[in-house]
């Protein structure tokens, strides 16, 4: 049976992929894995934003998103960063597509706070015959998180919870949160290898986990499933294979807990 695997790269990353990043890819590739990215670029939008003058800001980890706010970041999503992504993924090898979760209606939302937040997107349903048929063709789907109401108007979705869902649709075994930290770091700083949503929970009341982690591992403990049994959160800066076992943070339910 073929599995599945979604990794979200994050804009804080996107530029800064190693080559043993790739090589962690190839090999999930060459254990059959089928491959899909969604990706982020929240760092980009705002430089492009700040260097037209347009004001932004966040509320709650959301970018609030006017129409002209919506048109850089659409230009910036699903223009640059996208084709930076598949071009990347060329030179390696490894072919790919790049295209919008507003194309062929794949990822369908409704307004998340209108009033407060503007044209941002709550994926509310995902039409995954356009990234299977690409993966069933040995194509790696990379796709900007960008959404469409019932009505047609396009919504800007946190890219963390756009991968999130989708890893949920096409019924992904693992999703791969790849951001520039390798993992979630305790309070002295140190790498927690594996940790479950209760202590994630304290984790996030203690102000252990803050910012842009938050989004993150609060999709991982909504999606985390009989099916999804992984979260990771690993680095775009290294290989995140090491000698066939995965490295990073794992995020599972207590009763997944490895032994070791
Ligand atoms: N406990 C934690 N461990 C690791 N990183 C954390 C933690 N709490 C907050 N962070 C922050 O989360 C950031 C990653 O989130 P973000 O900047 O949104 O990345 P991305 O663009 O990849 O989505 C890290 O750079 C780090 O500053
Ligand atoms: C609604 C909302 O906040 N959308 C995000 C979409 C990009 C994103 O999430 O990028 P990262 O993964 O790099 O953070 C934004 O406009 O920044």
């Amino acid at each position: 049976m073929s599995k599945t695997v979604v990794l979200k790269c994050g804009g804080s990353t996107v530029h800064q992929l190693s080559d043993s990043f790739f090589q962690s890819l190839n090999a999930l590739i060459e254990n059959n894995w089928k491959v899909m990215i969604v990706h982020g670029g929240g760092p980009d939008i705002t430089n492009m934003l700040k260097a037209l003058n347009i004001e932004t800001e966040f509320v709650k980890g959301q970018r609030k998103t006017t129409e002209a706010v919506l048109e850089i970041a659409e230009m910036v999503l699903a223009g640059k960063i996208n084709k930076h992504l598949t071009n990347l993924l060329q030179q390696k090898g490894l072919n790919s597509i790049g295209i919008s979760g507003s194309d062929g209606e794949m990822l369908q939302a409704e307004f998340l706070d209108k009033e407060n937040l503007g044209l941002v997107g709550k994926v509310t349903s995902v039409n995954r015959s356009v990234v299977s048929l690409l993966m069933e063709n040995g194509y790696i789907p990379v796709v900007a998180p960008l959404a469409r109401t019932v009505t047609h108007d396009t919504l800007n979705v946190n890219a963390d919870l756009a991968a999130a869902a989708i890893a949920q649709a096409v019924g992904a075994q693992k999703l791969l949160f790849v951001t520039d930290v390798p993992g979630i770091l305790d309070e002295s700083k140190q790498l927690i290898k594996e940790i479950t949503p209760s202590k994630i929970q304290s984790y996030i009341e203690d102000e252990v986990i803050t910012g842009g982690m938050i989004p993150k591992v609060q999709s991982a403990m909504t999606t985390l499933s009989d099916t999804l049994k992984e979260v990771m959160i690993v680095s775009g800066q290294q290989a995140f294979i090491e000698n066939d076992d995965f490295k990073g943070t794992k995020i599972v339910r207590e009763q997944e807990v490895s032994s070791t």
